[in-house]
């Protein structure tokens, strides 16, 4: 369990965290969604006390991180691939990880199993490894000590598409065994597939929380007019009972409310649809797009061309 409590940090006069709470349950991944430069990276650092706060607290199974008897068998930390020591081996850093925690070599070994790098792989210099083999060896210095909780910045950097679902099958697998999942990215896609629930950051502020399927359903219905003519009417019938809408690239319109509330108000205004249905993925870009407007250094152009993220 992670709770973070009013976390604010300032840098001179600037926020980059202002007033952050959030909870990540047990048995469940928390995607942890923002824009960059939104704050994601400095309130996981404040979580695992690589950045002092400058308030709120921050509380990993039930204690700050500084007060954990020994942080490696409580929380699994990723926050930099590239910050492990160039010049050891990822066996050796493996290792040393393994017996900082208390546990035997083996469990070195049992970890470059669980990530994949090969034997010839773990005897390289770590300067010689790809992003997506430190990213590997990365997880499995966060995984080494049997944590309960894994608190992981941006884990899907630099991996292959396989690469990418073996960790969402890896990180899926570890919530179902119980554990706590923090992960964060700036790409909705990569969450959206693994998370159970999400935290939306932008401009350093918690913009949207909830589960994954409660940010859905918000996320609206697209509907489409059979006459391109009828779709003003729509507008005017949707405006009308106080529900927000967005006109879709490809012409339809994206209301947030649920079908049936949107296809009784078409019938209601007298417009024949030819398309009704829950805005899933898109709505959720949409939404996420929206919510972060004012962060987003691609906003006109993601506006004027929809985002492919
Ligand atoms: N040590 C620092 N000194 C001054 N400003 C900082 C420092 N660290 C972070 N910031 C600023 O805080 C804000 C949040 O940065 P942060 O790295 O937490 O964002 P992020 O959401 O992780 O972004 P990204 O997705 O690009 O990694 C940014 O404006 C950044 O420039």
């Amino acid at each position: 369990m992670i709770d973070v409590n009013g976390l604010t940090k300032t840098y001179g006069a600037h926020r980059a965290v202002d007033d952050v709470s959030l909870t990540a349950r047990p048995g469940r991944v928390t995607g942890f969604l923002g824009p960059n430069g939104a704050g994601k990276s400095t309130t996981m650092r404040m979580m695992v006390g690589l950045t002092p706060p400058t308030s709120g607290t921050a509380r990993i199974c039930g204690a700050a991180y500084a007060d954990l008897p020994n942080p490696p068998r409580e929380v699994g930390v990723l926050l930099d691939a590239s910050a492990q020591h160039a010049g050891r081996t990822g066996r050796e850093i493996l290792t040393i990880a393994a017996m900082t925690a208390g546990l035997p070599r083996s469990r070195a070994t049992a970890m470059l199993d669980l990530v994949s790098l090969t034997e010839d792989e773990a005897d390289r210099r770590v300067r010689n490894y790809s992003l997506g083999m430190r990213q590997r060896l990365g997880i499995a210095v966060a995984l080494v000590g049997e944590p309960e909780v894994l608190v992981l910045d941006e884990p899907a950097n630099g991996l292959d598409p396989a690469g990418i679902r073996w960790m969402r099958d890896l990180l899926r697998g570890f919530a179902a065994d119980g554990g706590t999942v923090l992960l964060s990215s700036h790409l909705l896609h990569e969450i959206e597939v693994i998370a159970d629930d999400l935290v939306v950051i932008g401009r350093g502020r918690i913009v949207a929380e909830g589960t994954k399927a409660s940010l859905l359903e918000r996320a609206g219905t697209v509907v489409a007019p059979v006459e391109t003519a009828d779709a003003a009417t729509l507008v005017r019938a949707c405006a009308g009972a106080g529900l927000a809408v967005t006109r879709q690239d490809d012409g339809s319109l994206r209301v947030e409310a649920d079908a049936p509330e949107v296809g009784r108000l078409a019938h209601q205004a007298g417009v024949p649809l030819a398309r009704l249905q829950p805005a899933g993925g898109t709505g959720l870009e949409d939404m996420f797009l929206q919510l972060t407007a004012d962060t987003q250094r691609e906003t006109r152009v993601a506006t004027a061309g929809g985002m492919a993220a």
